[in-house]
């Protein structure tokens, strides 16, 4: 299969040697996600577009065109048929036997673009393949304004693309055309859609975490940050830093005035991710916050909270709706993990300063014992994210095992896109489809005296869930890893 690239339209007006810069990176990107996926893969192309050209197993194929879909910096892209460019009744011949199906009964209309010199035009193109395609295939005719099918057909040179599908990317700019951002990631629906934010645009997201308590909160937010690395980031390393946060949290209780609790925490929190970004070298910080979606979310709180970042605060989201918020989590897949993310802030203020000072911050901070904030940020521990599925400190072990036993339940927990492409199919054993976004809502719902095999493509969320569950008091749930079984 052969997929055309078409990039981000920002990226074709920048000057010659960044608009080169920006393909560069893109290609080594696409070379790096797809050859993960389809060994056969290969990049071609730079100026115009991109030309990908792929294996010939569909189930592949399929997952390849899911990846440029969520990788930064394309616009959209057709699958083609390619030919050698021969006179315009061949090229006619051509469209009547890949296209002519699709135009009974139908108004259609022929877009055309040439690259290139030839003794024809584009519209010449669209005019002679039209009028055939309209006489010889049963079409209800031409509607230039608004066809049912649009047939389109790229001349470049001496080669002849027929497009057969389009398919829309993300948009955007490459990941690794701009510098990294340490984004403060709660596993909310703001910073996890800030993050998305950050991807898109090309700036490259590690992540930092306060673990305000909660284990079942972190293991929350490490599938979020893994899912969105694996979704839309697997060119690059992430990192994921979780600083344990329950010292500071309790300092803040006994010790700051109670009004002004919330704001500490954030100035506390900025200044820990500032010394983590300092330590990955790292000029940025990306916070979810949006103006007046709480009370407390004011213009002088969070000038407040600023001044003790030496980095620049990036808030993407500062004047996004709640509701606009939650759609673009939808779109992006991360919704479900938000909506069931634990609350794990013990620090709510019973009436929250809404216009504080800085004065009135720093008398509050007076009393706090500096020396555990450095203490949290020393004891912060340091991941990939492509590794969140690891063992977390704590808790029990999750079991992973390598066969599913006759009277198991097996449960598949992959994106339903996922189990249609690769179903899996166990012989003489229960499977059940509970995709991973909807699993901690549903597992309350099953038999408690059945035993749980969790399985998914490499193990991660498999495992990052099976925890979760352990967590929550479900003994009977373990991991199926085919060809890999441990105690973690
Ligand atoms: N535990 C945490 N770890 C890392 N960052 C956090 C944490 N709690 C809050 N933040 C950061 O502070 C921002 C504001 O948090 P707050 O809880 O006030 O608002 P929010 O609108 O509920 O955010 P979210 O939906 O992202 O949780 C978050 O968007 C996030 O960037």
């Amino acid at each position: 299969m052969k997929l055309i690239i078409k990039f981000f339209p920002e990226i074709t007006i920048k000057s010659r040697q960044v608009r080169k810069r920006f393909i560069a990176q893109l290609k080594g990107n696409l070379k790096k996600v797809l050859s993960a996926v389809d060994p056969q893969a290969r990049v071609n192309g730079n100026w115009d577009s991109l030309e990908v050209n792929l294996g010939p197993d569909p189930a592949l194929q399929q997952r390849c065109i899911e990846r440029l879909r969520n990788t930064p910096g394309i616009s959209h892209c057709f699958e083609v048929h390619e030919y050698p460019l021969g006179t315009i009744d061949e090229l006619i011949e051509l469209c009547v036997a890949n296209v002519g199906d699709q135009l009974r009964g139908k108004t259609f209309a022929v877009r055309c673009k040439r690259v290139g010199t030839h003794p024809f035009s584009s519209q010449d193109v669209a005019i002679k393949v039209g009028s055939a395609l309209n006489t010889r295939c049963g079409a209800a005719g031409v509607s230039l304004k608004d066809p049912e099918v649009e047939v389109h057909v790229e001349i470049r040179d001496q080669k002849i693309y027929l497009i057969q599908a389009r398919h829309e990317g993300m948009g955007g700019f490459p990941l690794g055309t701009m510098e990294p951002v340490l984004s403060l990631l709660s596993g909310g629906f703001d910073s996890t859609v800030a993050s998305y934010q950050m991807l898109q645009r090309g700036l490259l997201p590690h992540f930092v975490f306060f673990n305000l308590g909660g284990r079942a909160h972190e293991l929350g937010v490490r599938q979020v940050a893994h899912y969105l690395w694996e979704r839309y980031a697997t060119s690059h390393r992430l990192r994921f830093v979780s600083v344990p946060f329950e010292g500071v949290v309790a300092e803040i209780l006994q010790n700051v005035e109670n009004s002004q609790m919330g704001v500490v925490l954030k100035r506390m929190m900025l200044r820990a991710a500032d010394r983590v970004a300092y330590r990955l070298g790292i000029d940025a910080l990306v916070t979810g916050e949006a103006i007046a979606q709480v009370a407390s979310q004011t213009l002088p709180n969070l000038s407040v909270i600023d001044k003790v970042a030496e980095r620049l605060v990036i808030r993407p989201l500062i004047t996004t709706s709640k509701l606009d918020i939650i759609d673009v989590a939808r779109r992006i897949g991360t919704l479900e993990f938000s909506s069931s993310m634990p609350e794990y802030c013990g620090v709510i203020s019973v009436s929250p300063a809404i216009r504080t000072t800085v004065a009135r911050v720093e008398a509050a901070e007076a009393g706090f014992n500096f020396e555990l904030l450095s203490q949290a940020v020393e004891n912060a521990a340091y991941s990939e994210c492509s590794e969140l599925g690891e063992m977390m400190e704590g808790g029990s072990p999750v079991e992973i095992v390598e066969q599913a036993l006759t009277g198991q339940i097996v449960i598949d927990i992959r994106h339903p896109d996922e189990q249609e492409l690769r179903p899996l199919q166990l012989d003489g054993v229960e499977v059940q489809s509970i995709p991973f976004y909807t699993l901690n809502s549903r597992f309350a719902e099953l038999d408690p005296s059945r035993a749980y095999l969790l399985y998914c493509e490499k193990g991660v969320m498999s495992q990052l869930h099976a925890q979760y569950l352990l967590d929550e008091g479900h003994g009977n749930v373990r991991v199926l890893r085919p060809g890999g079984s441990s105690k973690r």
